[in-house]
């Protein structure tokens, strides 16, 4: 047999060699590891934006849905929309169930009532899917501590509290009988939204940016932790989004911050992200994104957070980190136009 001595043609062998092993090694993963048809499945924040998108979506698959929010009239416009696509779905998947509950999540007592709700109207929890969240970027120094308490109640609590109790459920009993046994995995799961921020935190996000990582860190910890439970725990970061909260948060946003986001991330409507967080799902990815630019940045902070696609994702992070060194510059480089701009603020009495 011939060896090769070239370098090049031992080096190229090599890296053929490597992905046909990974695509090979692939092959464990193409199972759906997320099916939805006839589950039961909390939706959290889904009167609006990204939790409306999933919701819709997850209906269209099959799914029992419930959705939760505060606010009763843009729960029941939602609801509307959902039972419509139920309806449509009718011959498929008939019985499917739609439950509404009105409850503000960053209440312990509140998101176990919620859940209890969910329970009683479409049955015991399959998946936790929390959509809920909002920024109201601004300064650090010009929140009030109540701001600051907003963004963790909106963001980390309305999360927490209500995945804390399905936990408590699911481990206290076997997972529901299945009504497509044979489509995929069918592990129990909870899912957080966070976002690109807590991947590459940004200025103008100090109130965000703590409670999103918070979520992140604590999808790692709890995915650890729930193999003792076979529960699959995932956090999706997702970039801009064009939902009603986009549109808020965008009349306190700052200038500069408005810069940054323009020049490296394009919004997607809540549907495409809906879609996108799925699809990552039913790979198994522990943190769903939505674009390759997300996909850089969560390779460059991944850590220990398993990564379906090994070899690609190794790549991709050495790549990340030094891309990373013009990127940072870049984002540093409008916040120092906005010094120069305004000036220091005890030198300019204005400010
Ligand atoms: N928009 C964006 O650019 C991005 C958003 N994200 C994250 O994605 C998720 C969805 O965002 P988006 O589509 O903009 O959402 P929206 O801000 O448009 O909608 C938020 C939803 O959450 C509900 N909600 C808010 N607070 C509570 C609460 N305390 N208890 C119960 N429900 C609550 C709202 O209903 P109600 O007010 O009636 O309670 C609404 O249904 C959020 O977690 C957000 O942080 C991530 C990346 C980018
Ligand atoms: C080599 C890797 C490069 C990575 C560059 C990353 C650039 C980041 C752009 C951040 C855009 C912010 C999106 C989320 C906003 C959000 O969550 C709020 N709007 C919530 O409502």
């Amino acid at each position: 047999m011939h060896i090769p001595e070239n370098p090049i043609v031992i080096g190229l062998t090599t890296i053929a060699a490597l992905l046909v092993a990974t695509s090979l090694m692939m092959g464990f993963f193409t199972k759906n590891q997320m099916p939805v048809a006839g589950r039961n499945i909390i939706v959290t924040g889904a009167s609006q934006g990204m939790g409306k998108a999933v919701a819709i979506l997850l209906a269209s698959l099959g799914a029992n849905v419930t959705i939760v929010a505060r606010d009763l009239k843009k729960l029941a416009a939602a609801a509307e929309e959902i039972q419509a696509v139920m309806n449509a779905n009718s011959s498929k998947y008939p019985d499917q169930k739609l439950a509404v509950v009105s409850a503000d999540l960053s209440d312990a007592e509140n998101a176990a009532r919620a859940v209890t709700e969910s329970e009683a109207q479409i049955g015991e929890t399959d998946i936790l899917w929390c959509c809920a969240g909002g920024a109201n970027p601004g300064y650090f120094k010009d929140y009030q501590p109540a701001d600051l308490v907003w963004a963790m109640n909106t963001n980390y609590w309305s999360a927490v509290y209500i995945a804390h109790n399905v936990l408590q459920r699911m481990t206290s009993r076997p997972p529901p009988v299945q009504k497509y046994p044979t489509d995929g995995n069918h592990q129990r799961k909870i899912i957080f939204t966070s976002s690109l921020i807590a991947l590459c935190p940004l200025f103008g996000y100090s109130s965000y940016s703590g409670p999103k990582a918070a979520l992140r860190a604590l999808t790692d910890t709890l995915r650890q932790e729930c193999l003792l439970y076979d529960i699959g725990v995932h956090c999706c970061c997702p970039g801009s989004i064009l939902s009603p909260g986009l549109d808020n948060e965008n009349k306190t946003k700052p200038e500069t911050l408005k810069k940054i986001e323009e020049e490296d991330d394009v919004p997607q409507t809540p549907e495409d992200v809906a879609k996108y967080c799925l699809e990552e799902l039913q790979r198994g990815q522990t943190l769903p994104v939505t674009s390759f630019l997300a996909r850089a940045a969560r390779s460059a902070i991944a850590g220990p957070t398993p990564r379906v696609g090994f070899l690609f994702e190794t790549l991709l992070t050495w790549a990340s980190t030094i891309v990373y060194i013009f990127v940072r510059r870049g984002h540093d480089g409008y916040v120092l136009q906005e010094k120069k701009a305004k000036g220091l603020p005890w030198e300019n009495k204005d400010v």
